[in-house]
């Protein structure tokens, strides 16, 4: 198993589903945004319901300190909403502003099914269970886009328009909020399954919440690919 500076517990469950996490994080989208080739007409498809996506997404990151058992564990999830809210949105609401959509059209974009069915998933596995299925849902969006942003500004086109985009996940700002995020869903992880959650009653549900959340991700580009 190869390790994450996202934590252990990340690197288990990533183990576990290593094909949908290729599907996702080398996805043609995705290389589409390294290499430039990606069309504009997809890139804003997709961004206009990543804003939506957000807006669940932080209520579900809400949630998490809802269902936190230490002042740890609410102080990183209060501070991934303000980092998703605060933050990461600000790319979606200027980038769409230089292409004309203000940021009301994208408070009021009507959700592609893709996106519905991947938040809502994540909100039900933290409603149905505690904060470890939460967490286990939540995870592959986190450090997905962390995986990818760093390979990216490695690796993308250097003129490719999609540098913006690239930075927003590549920059400390995003990866340090994941490396704090990781590290406390493994106290999180040790603090209720002990020494070797791998080997506890509840790992393979928790497995299966994050393989879903990542085949979910896979929707998601391919729903960006094909277009309004
Ligand atoms: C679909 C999706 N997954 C993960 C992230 C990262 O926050 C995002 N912005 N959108």
């Amino acid at each position: 198993m190869t390790a994450s500076p996202y934590g252990a517990t990340f690197a288990l469950l990533r183990a576990g589903c290593p094909e949908p996490w290729r599907a996702y994080t080398h996805h043609p989208f995705v290389q589409g945004l390294g290499d430039g080739t990606l069309p504009q007409a997809s890139f804003l498809h997709y961004l206009v319901q990543d804003y939506v996506f957000l807006v669940h997404f932080a209520r579900a990151w809400s949630l998490g300190v809802v269902k936190a058992e230490t002042l740890d564990e609410m102080k990183i999830c209060a501070s991934t909403v303000d980092a998703l809210v605060n933050h990461e949105m600000a790319l979606h609401v200027k980038t769409c502003a230089q292409a004309g959509i203000d940021e009301a059209t994208l408070f009021a974009a009507s959700e592609e099914f893709e996106n519905l069915a991947y938040t809502r998933y994540v909100m039900d596995a933290g409603l149905q269970g505690d904060f470890l299925d939460l967490m286990a849902a939540l995870a592959p969006c986190c450090f997905g886009y962390g995986e990818i942003g760093a390979r990216l500004a490695q690796s993308a086109a250097p003129d490719t328009p999609y540098r913006d985009w690239i930075a927003t996940y590549a920059d400390d700002d995003y990866q340090n909020v994941m490396v704090s995020v990781g590290h406390m869903i493994d106290r999180a992880v040790t603090r209720r399954l002990g020494g070797d959650p791998a080997g506890s009653a509840r790992w393979l549900h928790l497995q299966a919440r994050f393989t879903t959340a990542t085949r979910l991700e896979v929707a998601f580009w391919d729903m960006g690919l094909r277009g309004a």
